[in-house]
């Protein structure tokens, strides 16, 4: 098994506010990986170190060989844009947009012309069961069908890693697991690999493996031995 990538020993405080302690993981390719653990104890925070989109106070943070922690702002800003796809728990979709418009965001942002983008925002829809949702805008949506837009957005520029925290935090039970099924399902199918925080066990259940961020640090075996 490949890693694709791995937080060595990260510590990161807010001010004077610790959130993580030495906190280690190393998720494989095409791994779906979810981080559990109580409120406060630095799942998010960990999420974004791995991301690019908090910088460890010390500690390493390894995406493709390189080191994220030590890049400059620019290049962890092109890291997240070309290669890394996010969802979060509310999906965080641009008002003045279109559904399909939301969904061809990050390719359009790739550079992708605009016909190619929205023609793959389009074949995402079909999809995820979203047909006929297109030129709403997402104030006119459920909040089942918002995730699925925000997760189609997350996955139409085929990242090599998924970032998901608690994308199904703002749903019902029943909607939550329709959302993580699609989620697991496209992801398996491109190979993408997953890290999802969640604090309920039954969107963890998902995922291929569960780890426990206690006091800011990963509290579980990180890897069982094959
Ligand atoms: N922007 C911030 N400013 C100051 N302190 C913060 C900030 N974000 C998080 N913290 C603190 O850092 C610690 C870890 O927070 P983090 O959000 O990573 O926890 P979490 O496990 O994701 O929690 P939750 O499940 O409630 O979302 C907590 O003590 C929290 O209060």
């Amino acid at each position: 098994m490949t890693i694709a990538i791995e937080a060595r020993n990260v510590v990161f405080s807010f001010g004077q506010t610790p959130a993580l302690r030495g906190a280690s993981i190393a998720v494989d390719e095409g791994e779906i990986v979810a981080i559990m653990g109580a409120s406060g104890s630095g799942k998010s925070t960990l999420l974004h170190c791995l991301a690019g989109i908090l910088v460890p106070d010390s500690g390493e943070v390894l995406f493709d060989g390189a080191r994220v922690d030590s890049m400059t702002e620019a290049r962890r800003s092109s890291l997240r844009r070309d290669r890394f796809g996010f969802v979060f728990q509310f999906g965080q979709l641009v008002p003045e947009l279109t559904t399909a418009e939301n969904v061809a965001l990050p390719l359009l942002l790739n550079g992708t012309r605009r016909a190619e983008a929205l023609r793959k925002a389009y074949g995402w829809f079909e999809r995820l069961g979203l047909e006929g949702l297109e030129q709403r805008r997402s104030g006119e949506l459920s909040g089942g069908q918002a995730q699925r837009v925000a997760l189609a957005r997350g996955l139409v520029a085929g990242p090599e890693v998924l970032f998901a925290d608690e994308p199904t935090g703002a749903l019902d039970s029943l909607t939550g697991e329709q959302v993580m099924d699609l989620l697991v399902t496209a992801a398996r199918e491109q190979g993408t690999t997953v890290i999802l925080v969640t604090h309920e066990p039954r969107v963890a259940a998902y995922a291929d493996r569960e780890v426990i961020v206690r006091d800011g640090r990963v509290n579980a075996p990180d890897r069982i031995a094959s």
